[in-house]
């Protein structure tokens, strides 16, 4: 059987160049490249979150980024951390294929 979170079966070592609004958040989180692997579009992205204080601080698996630039990128109003595929897909809708 599969061991490891589902976040490890996707390829964390990928090269992937996020879109411009995605790059900005992804900058004032402390980036200064164009090209990532995903761990570190992940990474950078909760860097933001923490930032900007967007989780829930009762439920703190709970982020709400309605109000913030976040939202529009991902196209949603609040998201859990609990559900690394539909925030994968959210993010990859962000994301030029690197092989292109
Ligand atoms: C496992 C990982 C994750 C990673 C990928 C996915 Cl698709 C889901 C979940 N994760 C678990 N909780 C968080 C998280 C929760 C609240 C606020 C910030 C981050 C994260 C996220 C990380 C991260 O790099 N996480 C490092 C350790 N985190 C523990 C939680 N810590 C905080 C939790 C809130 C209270 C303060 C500590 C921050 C460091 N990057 C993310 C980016 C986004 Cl778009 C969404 C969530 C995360």
């Amino acid at each position: 059987h599969r061991t490891g979170s589902q976040i490890n079966t996707l390829d964390n070592e990928k090269l992937v160049r996020p879109k411009e609004k995605l790059h900005i958040l992804l900058q004032q989180a402390g980036a200064d490249k164009d090209v990532f692997t995903m761990k570190e579009v992940i990474f950078y992205l909760g860097q933001y979150i923490m930032k900007k204080q967007l989780y829930d601080m009762k439920q703190q698996h709970l982020v709400h980024c309605a109000d913030d630039p976040l939202g529009a990128v991902l196209g949603v109003d609040s998201f859990s951390v609990k559900e690394p595929r539909v925030l994968f897909a959210m993010i990859t809708q962000n994301l030029l294929a690197e092989s292109q």
